[in-house]
């Protein structure tokens, strides 16, 4: 804020007046960030552990028929979330916080598949028991807490430091990661600052519905394209030479997330936590879940929500890199092992920029196929 502004606005305090310019305010200093923030808290984590995460998968804990599920896709579905919050009726919110509770303690969720919850929204009547019953109950089985309708940096810190005296209450013993969806108009405006709130901050979901709806969009479907968000070619000339505007003209469907998907994936690199695509509700249509699942993958985010068992299988062979495009990334570290200089591979330039892309497939191909030996062997053979 400028002198003469706060002095127009009759604030006294300048220089100490706080500006929306002046991010400062939001953050600890860089020497308390990863102090726990209750006494008895585990202490924060300075890196996400970067577990596979392609599919985070949706069960409603209070629907009997799907609770029965779970323990069989332990092992299938990288992340199992019990949700809480919206397609959970609020008579049965309490069911469902009382069903995740028990299928936390109830089920070996073992090495490779993480369990996360979808808390009820920071000014619901339901989030405080929410967090206070799963933490201090089942903390320890719990890897990551999805807070939705994230708006700014303070509901982070609001987070952290309830998590923290929740954690150091009920003795958990390794801090429970948080990730936001990013849902409002006034979320997508912070979302660096989001994704720089905590250390406990592990990543960033596109929430399409809620914020298609908040930002008065007016499109009702659940993420995915639209027909009507196009790009047209120009008319071709007619006899006389001039356009012809009634003559066929081929349209190209463009995606209408993809500002806010890349804007996201942004936030996240720059500060060390993974961005994922959300829902994509036409279940039935397989075939363009499975291209906004690869655009999504492409710009950079590591996994997608899946509603619907069907939608597991799509996540897992989009968010796996290709066995082809490891066996090219191969190829570019052997031909420069030190990721150096510039070689010509089938007719194309390799150098170091080139080389560190290849690394990043090779690295997620490496990471998935540990835990996956059907990838694993997919890999050795390309
Ligand atoms: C915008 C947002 O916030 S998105 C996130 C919130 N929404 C959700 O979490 C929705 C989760 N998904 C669902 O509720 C359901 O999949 C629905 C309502 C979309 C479709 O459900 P149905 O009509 O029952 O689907 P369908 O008949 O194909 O189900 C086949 C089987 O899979 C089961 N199933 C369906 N979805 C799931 C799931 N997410 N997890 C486990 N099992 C499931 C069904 O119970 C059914 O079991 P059965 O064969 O033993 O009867
Ligand atoms: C994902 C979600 O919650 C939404 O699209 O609103
Ligand atoms: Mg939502």
């Amino acid at each position: 804020m400028s002198r003469t502004r706060a002095a127009l606005l009759g604030c006294g305090r300048y220089p100490y007046a706080v500006s929306r310019e002046d991010s400062s305010h939001h953050m600890r200093s860089a020497k308390d960030f990863f102090a726990p923030l209750a006494v008895g808290a585990p202490t924060p984590v300075t890196e996400v552990p970067a577990r596979p995460s392609r599919m985070i998968h949706f069960f409603d804990p209070s629907n009997p028929k799907m609770a029965a599920k779970v323990p069989d896709m332990v092992g299938v579905s990288d992340v199992l979330l019990g949700n809480l919050e919206d397609a959970v009726v609020a008579d049965k919110k309490e069911a469902a916080r009382e069903g995740l509770v028990t299928i936390a303690k109830e089920t070996d969720f073992g090495e490779h598949t993480q369990l996360w919850t979808r808390i009820n929204s920071l000014d619901s009547p339901w989030v405080l028991d929410d967090l206070t019953r799963l933490v201090t109950e089942v903390g320890d089985t719990l890897d990551v807490i999805m807070v939705p309708k994230v708006q700014g940096p303070e509901d982070i810190h609001y987070i952290d430091r309830i998590l923290a005296q929740l954690e150091a209450k009920g003795g958990v013993q390794r801090p429970i990661l948080v990730h936001a969806i990013l849902e409002t108009a006034r979320g997508m405006a912070n979302v660096e600052e989001i994704a720089g709130a905590s250390p406990r901050m592990q990543g960033i979901s596109l929430g399409p519905a809620d914020l298609a709806a908040d930002r008065r969009m007016k499109t009702t479907r659940v993420g995915g394209g639209h027909p009507g968000y196009l790009v047209r070619q120009d008319p071709a000339k007619g006899a006389d030479g001039a356009p012809d505007y009634q003559g066929e003209r081929p349209v190209f469907q463009q995606d209408l997330w993809h500002y806010t998907i890349a804007r996201m994936v942004d936030a996240c690199a720059m500060h060390g936590i993974f961005p994922f695509y959300g829902p994509f509700g036409d279940i039935k249509d397989t075939v363009a879940c499975e291209d906004q699942f690869r655009n999504a993958f492409l710009l950079g985010c590591v996994g997608a929500w899946s509603l619907h068992p069907v939608q597991i299988e799509i996540a897992k062979k989009v968010f796996s890199p290709s066995a082809e495009d490891v066996a090219h990334a191969r190829r570019v570290k052997e031909a420069m092992p030190d990721g150096r200089g510039a070689v010509m591979i089938d007719g194309k330039m390799e150098d170091d920029a080139s080389w560190k892309q290849c690394m990043v497939v090779l690295e997620l191909a490496e990471r998935l196929s540990a835990n996956d030996p059907e990838l694993a062997k997919m890999y050795e053979e390309a």
